[in-house]
């Protein structure tokens, strides 16, 4: 059994980031860029006003207050100024409005007093540059404003939009095909026979799969029958970057994953680590003529085993392909409110509710841990890791908890 962490730096080192494809703005939502963009020009392009009110010369008003200037101009936002300000004169303008040249200081309009079309009074000395936000002030040409890896949410969108990035350099998406073995398994639509029950991995998987920034494709049920299970197989290894099955990985005779993978080509790396639930976790490695190397996890059949080894090592590395930055995932400081038990020989990981406070988070286990019971895996958020050695966490103590994505 390999430990976790070992397994996990295994499965990072084999996996790297797809290419580039640029997809339209509007539909990037989500997406991770691929590349560094910088600003192709100065943010605000010009000196505007931040307030609606007067541009002013500071040298005028500097004079003593009350101050009479006369109005030259007034510029509307996203009209160019028709003029230079002179010596004596205030220019009219708005919250956007673009400064003349002249003008470095901007008076509220509340400190004013229009004595006429004309004529506009100055009420309050203003500070040097005030309510101005010079051109360049928020970027300069050739900064770097959004870095690789970025993963593109409303601010990142609205800036790209400023940046006229009618479409965008992203990472494509893995495509994760998702099979479920057991003969014991029927689709959902079926009402499950003596000793038959539905396929829940698969619908579990492809959602993670979404969360981990993937494609699933959703390949059914396989029955546990070597040769239609080679067959499944190989055609998922042939239409997707990663593959994922659920079940067969154990030690019973119907158990044909690991040989399977032997019989296509595989490169196993992993055939078990000492994590509960998940112990019997399989990982392959497939040489690829047309790109890089594709990815056979075995995950075990047992429905929470699948979910937490999905949650343990398929995110980290479904993300690291996706072209995301580390740390893949969260791991919160946090106090158990119940004692937490293991065996000690695996590392656990215990599902329950991680509570976030502002001083200290509190972790709330389920009431039990069975790796064949989903049913308490509902409304989870959390998973509390015991270290091999640990066999009990009192309650109040402190937990390491990861924080489900
Ligand atoms: N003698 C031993 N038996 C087992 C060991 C062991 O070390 N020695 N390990 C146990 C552990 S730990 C796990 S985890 C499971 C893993 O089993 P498999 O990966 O071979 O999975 P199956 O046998 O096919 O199924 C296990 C269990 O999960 C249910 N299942 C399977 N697929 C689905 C699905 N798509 N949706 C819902 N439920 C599914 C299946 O019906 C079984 O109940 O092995 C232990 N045994
Ligand atoms: O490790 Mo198995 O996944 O405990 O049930
Ligand atoms: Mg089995």
């Amino acid at each position: 059994m390999l430990p976790v962490a070992e397994a996990e730096a295994l499965i990072l080192q084999a996996v790297q980031p797809l290419g580039t494809e640029w997809v339209e703005l509007g539909s990037a939502q989500g997406r991770i860029l691929s590349q560094t963009l910088c600003s192709p020009q100065d943010f605000p392009a010009q000196p505007t006003s931040s307030m609606d009110g007067y541009g002013v010369r500071f040298a005028d008003v500097q004079q003593g207050i009350p101050c009479d200037l006369q109005v030259s101009e007034t510029i509307p936002a996203g009209r160019a100024p028709a003029t230079e300000l002179q010596p004596g004169q205030a220019v009219r303008l708005y919250t956007g409005s673009v400064l003349p040249v002249g003008a470095d200081t901007v008076v509220m309009q509340e400190y004013t007093q229009r004595l006429s079309e004309a004529q506009v009074r100055i009420l309050k000395e203003p500070q040097q540059g005030e309510f101005v936000r010079p051109q360049g002030s928020f970027a300069q040409q050739g900064d770097p404003l959004l870095e690789r890896g970025q993963r593109l949410e409303g601010a990142e969108l609205a800036v790209l939009a400023a940046l006229r990035q009618a479409v965008v350099p992203v990472f494509r998406q893995p495509r994760v095909a998702i099979l479920s073995t057991g003969d014991e398994l029927v689709p959902i639509q079926q009402v499950p026979g003596p000793g038959q029950i539905v396929d829940s991995n698969q619908y579990g998987l492809a959602a993670l799969v979404q969360t981990a920034g993937g494609i699933p494709v959703k390949l059914g049920i396989v029955p546990d029958h070597p040769q239609v299970l080679r067959e499944t197989m190989q055609q998922a290894l042939g239409a997707a970057d990663v593959v994922i099955s659920s079940g067969g990985v154990s030690v019973g005779d119907f158990d044909y994953v690991e040989q399977l993978l032997e019989d296509l080509g595989g490169a196993i790396f992993i055939r078990s680590v000492a994590i509960k639930p998940g112990k019997p976790l399989t990982v392959a490695r497939f040489s690829n003529l047309h790109g890089p190397d594709k990815l056979y996890f075995g995950l075990p059949g047992n429905p929470v085993s699948a979910l937490v080894t999905f949650w343990r090592f398929l995110h980290p590395a479904l993300r690291k392909i996706g072209g995301s930055l580390p740390p893949y995932l969260e791991v919160i400081s946090a106090t158990s409110l119940k004692d937490l038990h293991a065996d000690g020989k695996r590392e656990h990981y215990l599902w329950g509710r991680l509570h976030l406070k502002s001083d200290q988070a509190q972790f709330q286990p389920a009431n039990s841990h069975n790796s064949g019971n989903l049913m308490n895996l509902t409304g989870c958020n959390g998973l509390a890791v015991l270290p091999i050695g640990t066999t009990q966490i009192p309650a109040g103590s402190p937990v390491q908890v990861l924080r489900l994505p």
